[in-house]
């Protein structure tokens, strides 16, 4: 069951996966403090970010997690992949093998994330930099792979120049939104208590 309920308001866990350098965390911090740095150091571990907002007139908190993508800090992310509502798989247009890489991260998520059904699990996939006029990577073939791998949406974005950034979190809602109106009334009695015990139908390890 996606999402944890505080009254009406419904919190929902994101976390954004890529390799080094795509934009993560500008997005990140594009989204939700309207800032771009444009010399942004690497993450190291995982940060996360909360910013409330409306979708179809639903309050949502989104609670974004950002992570490392350097290989060095793989085992520091990995523990941050559970109970996340929905995956933003982040490439950059001008890099051709951040691109090639996300079928490695999508296989990360899944291993490491242990989410109870795979096939139905909710990703979005952002070609990052879309103002760098280079590009390596194009929108056909961007959105080919996310046919071939389960029609997740797809966002070209600019962390830089703030394109498409709020839709593609949005869009990261809406689809977890539409999963748990499928799952429709498991979703009822899904309530927090004032010890801040989950009472959801999904385990969680902590
Ligand atoms: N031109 C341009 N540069 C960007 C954009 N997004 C991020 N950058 C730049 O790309 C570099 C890396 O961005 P980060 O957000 O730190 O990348 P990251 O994915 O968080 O990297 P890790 O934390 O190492 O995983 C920084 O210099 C950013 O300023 C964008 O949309 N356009
Ligand atoms: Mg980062």
């Amino acid at each position: 069951v996606p999402g944890i309920f505080i009254q009406n308001n419904v919190l929902l866990k994101v976390i954004l996966l890529g390799d080094g350098g795509v934009g993560k965390s500008s997005l990140m911090n594009r989204y939700v403090t309207d800032r771009f740095d444009s010399q942004s150091f690497h993450t190291i571990g995982v940060e996360f970010l909360n910013r409330d907002l409306e979708v179809d007139g639903r309050p949502v908190t989104l609670q974004i997690w950002d992570t490392a993508g350097q290989e060095r800090f793989k085992s520091l992310r990995t523990p941050f992949y559970r109970g996340a509502d929905c995956c933003l798989l982040t490439f950059s247009v001008n890099d051709l093998q951040s691109f090639l890489n996300l079928s490695c991260w999508k296989k990360e998520f899944m291993f490491y994330s242990d989410v109870k059904e795979p096939e139905s699990f909710p990703f979005v996939v952002l070609g990052n930099k879309v103002d760098m006029e280079q590009r390596e990577v194009g929108e056909d073939e961007a959105r080919a792979w996310c046919e071939e791998n389960g029609c997740c949406p797809y966002f070209e974005t600019s962390a830089k120049d703030d394109t498409n950034v709020t839709a593609a979190f949005e869009a990261a809602v809406r689809v977890v939104l539409a999963a748990e109106d499928q799952i429709g009334h498991a979703l009822l009695g899904s309530t927090i208590d004032l010890h801040g015990n989950r009472k959801t139908s999904r385990g969680s390890c902590c």
